[in-house]
């Protein structure tokens, strides 16, 4: 699953800002190309200004995959998860990320950055970048998240 010289974008607001930096130094040495999107101090800033040019990025299918970094991981996820084709998981364990990638062909990893140690954080990006979708009966699965519903609106329980 590594694929060194792929260019991996990396996001964080204020609070992922010091474990984005850390992580960014990680994939360097693992050999990937870090596109670092900001932030780039510990001002306070908004979380979806740095998530929504990433997923951008993975929806358009012009990078594979991407990291985002904030407080609780939350807030980063909620903007993800709205762009087609992205399916952003936010990990605190590797056996959470290894899952993530396993059943839900996750391709943005989320880290709660106040709530997992530096070195938490780097085994479970090492797990969630080298491993594999399984496919199988999480194939067809994971294909319906991009369902549209019975009113043919591709927002669930719109028009309801
Ligand atoms: O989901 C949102 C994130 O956890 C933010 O990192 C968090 O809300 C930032 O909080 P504060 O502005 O209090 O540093």
């Amino acid at each position: 699953m590594a694929h060194p010289g792929e260019r991996i974008p990396i996001a964080s607001d204020h609070a992922g800002f010091e474990l984005k930096e850390r992580l960014r130094t990680v994939l360097s040495e693992m050999g990937y190309s870090v596109d670092d999107i900001g932030t780039h101090s510990t001002a306070s800033t908004d979380y979806p200004d740095y998530a929504h040019p990433l997923s951008q990025q993975v929806s358009d299918g012009a990078v594979q995959r991407g990291v985002l970094l904030c407080g609780t991981g939350l807030g980063m996820s909620y903007v993800a998860n709205r762009y087609p084709g992205v399916r952003a998981a936010v990990s605190w364990s590797p056996e959470i990320a290894a899952l993530a990638r396993k059943h839900n062909d996750a391709n943005v990893l989320v880290l709660p950055a106040r709530f997992v140690s530096d070195e938490d954080a780097i085994a479970i990006l090492r797990t969630w970048l080298e491993t594999p979708f399984e496919g199988g009966r999480h194939q067809g699965r994971v294909a319906k998240i991009e369902q549209t519903n019975e009113h043919g609106d591709d927002t669930p329980g719109s028009g309801a």
